[in-house]
């Protein structure tokens, strides 16, 4: 299924009447915002209503810090998971000084008032300054408030700060289990310095612009171009054997041998081998990277087994 994607302003209205409102910011589309949609998708089924999700463009919150944001999940991604849920159409607000100034009461009766049900998380906050919450939504009588509670893994909230530690620490394992797919990353392969080529392995330099990078060091991934499915080796990092100390996301992907700049493609983690390593050879390197690629083969003999 097609999923409309429609970006709205401070200005914009919503005409559609009478449907079924998901809402949130949704970074990660984690198993607990699945909770959600799921929520939305058995009262479209009930309903026969249309199912929207609202989200917006970037965090409020490192908005108004003026902070980057490091997302788990680009828009991009939001709407190709979506896809998969029979969502109808998703509205992306555009974060603005004027969207993040209007009350709540305008904020509901700019974009929700005409919407049969509206579906958001316990802590769900809206409005200037964030003061609008899930009883001021309960209190509209024109549509009805579904509160979904706070779902937990291990006693903790699962949410996207769980998920960057996670990550932080390499545990793809519980990463990819509480985003219920694997973390993964898109972006354009680029030109790095033409180093791999002279090692002996070429690797594909991703774009990652404001994703939230994982632990740094070597993984297995599986590399997806153009729908079809290759695996490969990670190295995020520095390249500490070399001068360059800028961060790179790069893949060695098994069984491929062609010019990929320009392409976009999806990256997706699967377990952490090691640490990056400085070497005063970079023989010692190669070295190392044959047997990083010997070891990524019975890992995935071991996965698929
Ligand atoms: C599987 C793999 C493991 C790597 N491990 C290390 C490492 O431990 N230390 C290091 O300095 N660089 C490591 N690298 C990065 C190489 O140094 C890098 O691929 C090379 O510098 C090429 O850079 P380029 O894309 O800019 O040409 C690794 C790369 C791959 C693909
Ligand atoms: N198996 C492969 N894995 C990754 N990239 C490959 C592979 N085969 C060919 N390439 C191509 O070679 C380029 C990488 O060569 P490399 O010397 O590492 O250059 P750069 O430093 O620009 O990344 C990739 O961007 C891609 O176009």
């Amino acid at each position: 299924m097609v999923l409309e994607i429609k970006y709205i302003d401070h200005h914009d209205q919503i005409e559609d009447l009478g449907h079924i409102a998901v809402l949130g910011f949704f970074d990660g589309l984690h198993i607990a915002h699945q909770a959600l949609i799921n929520k939305g998708l058995e009262l479209k089924k009930k309903t026969g209503k249309k199912l929207f999700v609202f989200t917006f463009d970037q965090s409020i919150r490192k908005y108004l810090y003026n902070e980057p944001f490091y997302y788990l999940t680009s828009v991009d991604d939001k709407k190709e998971i979506l896809e998969t849920y029979q969502v109808d159409r998703l509205y992306v607000f555009k974060v603005s000084k004027e969207f993040i100034s209007l009350s709540p009461e305008n904020f509901i009766n700019q974009y929700l008032i005409q919407m049969s049900y509206l579906v958001v998380g316990f802590d769900f906050t809206y409005g200037f300054r964030s003061v609008g919450n899930v009883s001021h939504l309960k209190a509209y009588k024109e549509f009805e408030t579904i509160v979904m509670p706070e779902i937990t893994y291990q006693d903790e909230k699962i949410g996207s700060s769980k998920i960057r530690q996670s990550l932080d620490e390499g545990e793809m394992d519980l990463a990819n289990y509480l985003l219920g797919r694997n973390y993964q990353i898109t972006g354009e392969v680029i030109h790095g310095r033409g180093v791999g080529k002279l090692l002996g392995f070429p690797t594909a330099n991703i774009d990652f612009t404001n994703y939230y990078l994982p632990k740094r060091g070597v993984y297995l991934t599986k590399v997806i171009i153009k729908d079809k499915q290759y695996y490969g080796v990670t190295n995020v990092g520095k390249k500490p054997t070399f001068k360059d100390q800028s961060i790179s996301l790069e893949t060695y992907i098994f069984d491929l041998s062609k010019d990929l700049y320009g392409q976009i493609i999806t990256i997706e983690f699967i377990e952490f081998m090691r640490d990056e390593i400085k070497y005063s050879h970079k023989e010692d390197l190669i070295k190392q990277i044959y047997k990083d690629v010997e070891r990524s083969h019975e890992i995935i003999k071991r996965r698929n087994s």
